[in-house]
């Protein structure tokens, strides 16, 4: 349609320029198309771009009479060719830009949701406000690097229904998502031996108990590391019912972690690393466990045998405490029974 439209326009234009206007043209009143006969300056109506003098042969007027051309011809093309030109030219750019104009989209949308996404709030404050966290029975499974938290965690699991909270592997899976604004602050406190800053390690811990609203007993191991997180998480979440402290000489725990860094790929599984964390653990989280048991809430257990050995002594006390818990609220609601009679 466009190269029809620039066919016919081109020969217009061939048409003017040898003089045979094959092209029937507007009316235009020409200025120097007057006459001044009997003082009285008529317009006299002529072909666009033709005075009334050129129809009389006076080729001195060529130049003028071009001039007007170009200012009604869009200089000298017809406004039919300029638009299609202009139209195709239009078209052509599209073409050309447009594929990569798609892609800018593309790339914006994918930005735009990788930041959401790494924005994103999982659970609302109304959520976390009215999600049950005081009616849960938390345990925390303390213990220095290698003590064998993970291992008897894992075993407990299965035994007594509990959900297995590892904040060591929240930690990780956090610092491998690849939205996540932390994973390089994560993966150098990890490293270095270091404590996560506990906004972090508690707002991860919440989401992953909310993750399992039916579930009423949760084992948090390997948290909290300092008494800082220790408070703050009895403020933002809840009080932990016990602690569970696997008590393991340092020597056992290197050997174990050496032994473990062959197979696990952990960034601090090194001896560099390790010595790190033993020092974190002696400063920061070994008070956290003596405060603990200053409150009276610390079952030792010690790392001393067999993984079945030592997980016999961690089940036995743990069932004890189950116990002891089931009882406690059994009561309770014999009391408050016996208070609304
Ligand atoms: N009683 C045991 N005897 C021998 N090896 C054990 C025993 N308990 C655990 N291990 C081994 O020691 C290593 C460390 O155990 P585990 O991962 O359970 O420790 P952890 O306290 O969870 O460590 P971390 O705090 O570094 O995560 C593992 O390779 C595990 O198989
Ligand atoms: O509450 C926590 C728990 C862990 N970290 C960091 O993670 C590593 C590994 O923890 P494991 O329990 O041994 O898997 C630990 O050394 C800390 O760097 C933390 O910061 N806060």
């Amino acid at each position: 349609m466009y190269a029809a439209a620039l066919r016919r326009a081109l020969q217009s234009r061939i048409a003017v320029a040898g003089r045979s206007c094959v092209v029937t043209r507007p009316m235009v009143v020409s200025p120097r198309a007057y006459s001044s006969q009997g003082g009285r300056r008529a317009p006299i109506q002529t072909r666009m771009g033709q005075s009334s003098k050129d129809k009389s042969g006076d080729s001195s007027s060529g130049g003028s009479k071009r001039g007007n051309e170009k200012v009604s011809d869009f200089f000298g093309f017809h406004p039919i060719a300029v638009i299609a030109a202009l139209t195709l030219l239009g078209s052509g750019i599209k073409l050309i830009i447009m594929p990569y104009w798609d892609w800018m989209e593309k790339e914006n949308q994918k930005r735009e949701a990788k930041k959401k996404e790494s924005e994103k709030i999982r659970y609302t404050d109304e959520d976390i406000a009215s999600f049950p966290f005081a009616q849960k029975t938390v345990v925390f499974v303390l213990g220095g690097p290698g003590s064998g938290k993970g291992t008897n965690s894992e075993k407990l699991v299965k035994d007594f229904g509990f959900v297995h909270l590892s904040a060591g592997d929240l930690l990780r899976a956090e610092q491998q998502r690849s939205e996540s604004q932390y994973g390089e602050l994560i993966a150098h406190y990890i490293r270095e031996g270091l404590i996560v800053p506990h906004e972090i390690t508690i707002g991860l811990l919440r989401n992953a108990m909310m993750d399992h609203p039916d579930c009423d007993r949760f084992l948090i191991d390997g948290f909290p590391r300092n008494i800082v997180q220790a408070k703050a998480f009895e403020d933002m979440v809840c009080k932990a019912k016990q602690v569970l402290f696997f008590e393991c000489p340092e020597a056992t725990m290197l050997e174990r972690l050496l032994d473990r860094g062959k197979t696990s790929g952990r960034t601090d599984d090194n001896i560099e690393s390790i010595k790190k964390r033993f020092r974190t653990y002696v400063n920061d989280s070994k008070p956290v466990i003596d405060e603990y048991a200053r409150e009276g809430k610390v079952i030792t257990v010690s790392c001393k045998g067999t993984v079945d050995e030592v997980y016999k002594v961690a089940h036995d006390n743990v069932a004890a405490l189950l116990q002891k818990l089931d009882q406690q609220s059994k009561d309770k609601a014999k009391d408050n029974k016996s208070k609304n009679k």
